[in-house]
């Protein structure tokens, strides 16, 4: 069977077809910095230790600092996708030899899996906000599962029907629902910056989770520049336009995230504009979903990738109705120790040591084991320096390692920043050490 024209091959032997320019790329960047999550999420912005609320100055800053921050990385980690044509795994299979992009790959689907849930979750709950029980929640995950995997199945034509007419609607139900919240008069005073620099990791953990998804959509990119701007440029913008709002939204509701929704349906119109943004939720279903499927093309190239978006969206839609989907903190802060090291070497690798020119992402790359140690040391440095709250005795073990090495973790200091620095460094390192073994 052939594919569509301009639409995404069916197997990864074809090539892909180069068509998105930046606009494309912005407006999917900027309809995925739009989260329903984000509205609930903010309170992680804005009180990421618990019981050290930032002041609304701190947290915009954060909000801006983490959002430009961690959407450069994918920016980043986007051109070398558009300048090869490969998904993102198989680009992975350049830094770490195509047997050890397994161990990656395998951590992106966990990833996507989880993010896809919480997307149908969050969907069914939406829409329950909107119209009430009336409708059982379960009939929603159905349905938004069922719209998920159509938008899948034709990828291409999903992007560009977010640029033709998603993104317009959802400016204007932001730029409505934001006049209509500000004019109830939240209160947005107090707070400090004590907890500044774990807020800004918790808004780069929100963008850095496409860090390895990115290329999926910059393959089909006319540019590096246009993907690379597409992404900084639409996903910053989006993503602190959410997160303030967010804030706004919570400030009216005692900062309570389970009634945050309520502030915003509660409005003139709110629910209709709300039920913009709750359909335009898919959207970010969809880029996990189909990421998904091409994070799995990485392990079986020959598979028909609607094969995997069909089977993928079937089960993350039965995580969601089955599912207790409430730890969205820890996941996010695993999400950042693994993804932010992980950026780190492979951003070293790519535009710092030559591999541009030289890596091989065919599927009998030789593995690159090394690669896998500053990345290794990256995800230590971030347990070591975050103060955020996962699991009781995960936090308990890294607690008792600060004590060992007599280490003391203060407010001001970020997990992600000395993640990327140790990986950083190491890559270098690594790469050093290589060029003297060759000389
Ligand atoms: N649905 C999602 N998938 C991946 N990363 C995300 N960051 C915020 N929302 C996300």
């Amino acid at each position: 069977m052939t594919s569509a024209v301009d639409e995404v091959p069916l197997t990864l032997g074809e090539a892909p077809p180069k068509t998105l320019g930046f606009l494309d790329q912005g407006a999917f960047w900027a309809n995925l910095g739009v989260s329903l999550l984000g509205f609930s999420g903010a309170l992680y912005l804005l009180d990421p230790l618990g019981g050290a609320p930032l002041s609304m100055v701190a947290a915009v800053l954060a909000a801006v600092v983490g959002s430009l921050v961690g959407t450069v990385m994918v920016g980043l980690a986007a051109i070398p996708g558009a300048r090869t044509g490969a998904p993102a795994m198989v680009l992975l299979r350049g830094l770490f030899g195509a047997r050890l992009s397994y161990l990656p790959t395998v951590l992106n689907i966990v990833q996507m899996l989880g993010w896809g849930a919480f997307e149908l979750w969050v969907i069914a709950n939406g829409a329950q906000a909107v119209f009430g029980d009336s409708v059982p929640y379960a009939v929603w995950v159905l349905a938004a599962g069922a719209l998920t995997i159509a938008l899948t199945l034709r990828p291409l034509g999903a992007i560009r029907l977010l640029r033709r007419f998603v993104t317009a609607a959802v400016v204007v139900a932001m730029v409505w629902l934001a006049v209509a919240l500000l004019r109830e008069a939240p209160h947005l005073g107090g707070g400090s910056w004590n907890a500044f620099a774990p807020a800004v990791d918790y808004v780069i953990a929100l963008s850095v989770s496409w860090v390895p998804v990115a290329a999926d959509y910059a393959r089909h990119s006319r540019s590096g520049r246009a993907a690379f701007a597409g992404v900084v440029t639409g996903y910053t913008i989006a993503q602190v336009a959410c997160l303030v709002l967010g804030i706004v939204a919570l400030a009216l509701v005692g900062n309570d995230p389970d009634r945050v929704w309520n502030a915003f349906v509660a409005v003139p119109l709110g629910a209709l504009f709300f039920g913009v943004l709750v359909l335009r939720e898919a959207d970010q279903s969809f880029a996990n979903v189909y990421s998904t499927a091409m994070s799995l093309q990485n392990l079986l190239p020959r598979v028909d990738r609607r094969v995997f978006s069909v089977g993928v969206g079937v089960l993350t839609t039965g995580v969601a109705l089955f599912a207790n989907v409430n730890s969205y903190g820890a996941f996010l802060g695993v999400i950042g120790a693994v993804f932010v090291p992980m950026f780190a070497v492979l951003v070293v690798d790519y535009f710092v040591l030559g591999g541009a020119a030289r890596w091989d992402t065919s599927q009998d790359a030789p593995s690159r084991w090394a690669m896998l140690v500053p990345w290794l040391l990256g995800f230590v440095a971030y347990w070591v320096f975050t103060g955020a709250a996962t699991l009781e005795w995960w936090d308990e073990r890294w607690a008792a390692l600060r004590e060992l090495i007599g280490f003391e973790r203060q407010p001001w200091m970020s997990a992600a920043l000395a993640a990327f620095v140790v990986s950083a460094l190491a890559t270098l390192l690594v790469g050093l050490l290589r060029r003297r073994a060759r000389a």
